[in-house]
C-alpha cells in the first residue's frame, strides 16, 4: 500500500473532522512562529549585554532591558503553552473520535461477512482480534502523525530554515546539508525494518490466536494435564516474537546512533562557519547563540520525523491487512432484491456439491426438497454431510455447484435478512452469550415482555428449572448444564416463532425426560411449518413425512420410515443398531411387561 491508497481510504473517516483539522492547521503555524521567537531574542540579549558591558553599568537600564527579554520570554512561553494544549485537545479529538468510527465500521462489515469468511485459517478469531487492534490503533495514530504531528514539525524546521537564511545563505547551506544525509539514514532504517516489521504482525497474531485457543480449551488442558505442554507450545511463539522484536529494536539503536552522529555534525559545522564569520566580524557574537538554536528547531523536527514515518511504515503493513479484511466485498451477503409478502417456504437443493474453503468436499450431487408445512429428516452417519446440507439451506455457505431454492427462486435472490428472519435454527453447539437467562432468550425476539421471555422457557421445559435458581431469570447463562443450555435455545426459537425450522441434534445433551418434553413441544410447534430435522435419535426422526439417507456426502435414499425399512440398506442398518444399542426386546418386555 502507497499513502496515496492509504490517505484515500482514511479520507470518509478523516473528513468528518475536517474542522478540527484546519483548527489544529492554524495552531500549528501559530506554534511554529512561536518556536522561532526564543532564538532571536536569545541572540538580541547577548549582543545586548554585550553594548551593555562596554559602557559603565546603568541599573535603570539594565532593569528595563532585562525586565522586557523576561517578559517577552514568558509570554511566548505561555502562548506557545496554549497553542501545545489546543494541539493535543484537538488531536485527541480526531484520534479517539475516528478509532471509535473505524471500530463501528469494522464491527458492522464482519459481522454482515459470510461464514465462509470465518472459515479461513488466517481469520481466526484471535488473529482478527489482534489485525482489528492493531489495524485501528496503528490508522489513528497515522492521522495524527500525518495531519497533527508532521504539520508541526515541518513548520517549525521550515520557519528556522528561513531564518537561517536570512541571516546568512552560507550557514543556512550548511544547515540544509545534513538534512539529505539525515533522511536517507531514515530511509535506510524504515526499508530494513520492513520484512521483520512483517513477521512481527504475524508472529503477533498468531500469539494471540494461540492464547485465545488455551484459554477457550483451558477445561480440556486441566482434563489431559498438558499445561506444560500448552506452556512450552506458547513459549515457542513467545520467544519466536521475543528475538524479532529484540532484533527490529536493536537496528532501530544503530541507527538512531548515525543519525545522532549526522546531527552533531551538523551543529558543529553551524558552530564553525558561525564563528568563521564573527570572527571576521560579519556577524555579532549572538549570531553564534542564535544559529545553534536555529538548528537545533531544524534537526529536532527531523529527528521526530523519524519516529513518524516509522510509525507511518507500521501502519502501513498493518494497513494492508486492515483494509484487506473490511473491504472483502466477496464474502459480503449478497442481499437479493427478492422480498415477497408470502411464501410456501419450499426449499430444496438442486444437484449440489459444496467444496468447505479448507478444499473438503463435503457434498456430492445432492437433491434434497422440504416440502412446505412438513417435516423433512435427514438421517446419516457421523461425516455424512447433515449439517452442511442444513448450513446451505440456512444460506450460511454458497454451493460449489448446483443451487439451492426457495419456491422455485435462487435463494441468493431473496434479501437474505428477510430469508434468515424467517428461519428458525438449533444447532448442534448453540451459543450462549456472557448475559442472564432472559437476555439469552430474549435474543430470539429482542422487543418480548418478560411474559413472552417466561412462555418460551416453559415450552422449552426450562422454566420449573430456572425458577429453582436464587437469581432466576437474572441468572448468568453460561453457568448453566449443557442441558439446560440448550434448552435456553429451544426457548430462543420459540421466541422467534418462524414458519421454518431448521433443527440440527435439537435434544442432544437432553435427559430422557426433558427430551421427550421438548420433542413434544417441538411436535407442537411443528404443525404447518416447513421443517428440516437432523437428529441420531429414531423417535425423532420416524415420525417425518419424508426421510433422506446421506452417506459420505451423497443421497443414497429416500422415503418414509416404512418405505425406507423395506428397501433395507443404510437406513435398515440405522434403525436395527439403535434398536439393539436400547435393547429394544428387553425394554419392551420391562414396559409392555
Ligand atoms: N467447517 C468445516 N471445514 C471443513 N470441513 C468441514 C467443516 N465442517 C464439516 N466438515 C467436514 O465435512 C464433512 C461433513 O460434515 P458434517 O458436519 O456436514 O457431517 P454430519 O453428517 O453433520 O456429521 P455429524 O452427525 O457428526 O454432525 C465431514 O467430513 C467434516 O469433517
Amino acid at each position: 500500500m502507497n499513502t496515496f491508497l492509504l490517505i484515500r481510504k482514511l479520507w470518509p473517516f478523516v473528513r468528518n473532522y475536517r474542522g478540527s483539522l484546519i483548527l489544529a492547521l492554524l495552531l500549528t503555524t501559530i506554534g511554529a512562529l512561536l518556536a522561532q521567537v526564543t532564538p532571536l531574542v536569545m541572540e538580541y540579549s547577548v549582543n545586548t549585554v554585550q553594548g551593555l558591558l562596554k559602557r559603565p553599568i546603568d541599573n535603570t537600564e539594565v532593569i528595563r532591558v532585562v525586565g522586557s527579554l523576561v517578559a517577552i520570554l514568558l509570554t511566548k512561553e505561555l502562548l506557545a503553552l496554549l497553542v501545545q494544549l489546543g494541539q493535543k485537545f484537538l488531536s485527541d479529538r480526531i484520534r479517539f473520535r475516528m478509532a471509535a468510527d473505524l471500530y463501528d465500521f469494522t464491527i458492522s462489515r464482519i459481522a454482515s461477512y459470510h461464514l465462509s469468511f470465518f472459515a479461513q485459517d488466517q481469520n481466526q478469531i484471535g488473529k482478527l482480534e489482534k489485525r482489528i487492534d492493531k489495524g485501528i490503533d496503528s490508522l489513528t495514530k497515522t492521522v495524527k502523525n500525518l495531519f497533527v504531528d508532521i504539520a508541526p514539525m515541518v513548520a517549525n524546521a521550515a520557519f528556522a530554515l528561513v531564518l537561517i537564511y536570512n541571516k546568512n545563505i552560507g550557514v543556512g547551506i550548511v544547515a540544509t546539508l545534513v538534512l539529505p544525509v539525515y533522511a536517507y539514514i531514515s530511509r535506510e532504517q524504515t526499508n530494513r525494518q520492513k520484512q521483520i516489521r512483517r513477521n512481527i504482525q504475524e508472529v503477533r497474531e498468531n500469539k494471540a490466536n494461540a492464547l485465545y485457543g488455551l484459554l477457550e480449551s483451558i477445561f480440556v488442558v486441566k482434563s489431559f494435564v498438558r499445561e506444560s505442554y500448552e506452556q512450552r507450545r506458547q513459549q515457542v511463539l513467545n520467544l519466536s516474537l521475543c528475538e524479532k522484536e529484540i532484533r527490529h529494536h536493536r537496528t532501530n539503536y544503530w541507527f538512531d546512533g548515525l543519525k545522532s552522529i549526522a546531527e552533531q555534525v551538523g551543529i558543529v559545522l553551524v558552530f564553525v562557519v558561525t564563528i568563521y564569520f564573527v570572527l571576521n566580524r560579519q556577524m555579532t557574537v549572538g549570531a553564534i547563540l542564535l544559529h545553534i538554536m536555529l538548528f537545533n528547531n531544524v534537526s529536532a523536527p527531523v529527528r521526530h520525523l523519524h519516529r513518524i514515518y516509522d510509525e507511518y511504515t507500521e501502519a502501513l503493513t498493518y494497513a494492508e491487512g486492515f483494509f484487506d479484511m473490511i473491504e472483502n466485498n466477496s464474502y459480503l451477503h449478497q442481499r437479493g432484491s427478492l422480498k415477497p409478502t408470502s411464501w410456501t417456504g419450499h426449499f430444496s437443493l438442486q444437484n449440489v456439491d459444496f467444496v468447505y474453503p479448507n478444499g473438503k468436499q463435503a457434498l456430492h450431487n445432492v437433491t434434497l426438497d422440504l416440502k412446505p408445512g412438513k417435516v423433512t429428516a435427514l438421517v446419516g452417519l457421523s461425516g455424512a454431510g447433515k449439517s452442511s446440507a442444513l448450513n446451505l439451506l440456512a444460506g450460511f455457505y454458497n454451493p460449489t455447484r448446483g443451487s439451492v431454492l426457495l419456491d422455485g427462486q435462487p435463494l441468493a435472490d431473496y434479501d437474505s435478512e428477510l430469508v434468515r428472519e424467517n428461519v428458525g435454527l438449533v444447532l448442534q453447539k448453540n451459543h450462549i452469550f456472557a448475559g442472564t437467562i432472559e437476555e439469552n432468550i430474549r435474543y430470539g425476539r429482542l422487543e418480548a415482555t418478560t411474559e413472552e421471555v417466561i412462555e418460551a422457557a416453559r415450552q422449552a421445559s426450562l422454566h420449573h428449572q430456572v425458577q429453582q435458581l436464587p437469581k432466576g431469570y437474572q441468572t448468568e447463562a453460561r453457568a448453566l448444564s449443557g442441558g439446560q443450555q440448550q434448552r435456553i435455545a429451544i426457548a430462543r426459537l420459540f421466541l422467534k416463532n418462524p414458519p421454518v425450522l431448521l433443527l440440527d441434534e435439537p435434544t442432544a445433551s437432553l435427559d430422557a425426560i426433558t427430551a421427550e418434553q421438548i420433542k413434544d413441544s417441538l411436535d407442537a410447534i411443528k404443525q404447518n411449518r416447513t421443517v428440516l430435522i437432523i437428529s441420531h435419535n429414531i423417535s425423532q426422526i420416524m415420525d417425518a413425512d419424508q426421510i433422506y439417507v446421506l452417506q459420505e456426502g451423497e443421497v443414497v435414499g429416500q422415503g418414509t420410515h416404512e418405505s425406507l425399512y423395506q428397501s433395507g440398506g443404510l437406513y435398515r442398518d440405522i434403525i436395527d443398531s439403535n434398536a439393539r444399542t436400547l435393547n429394544i426386546s428387553r425394554l419392551a418386555a420391562t414396559v409392555l411387561g
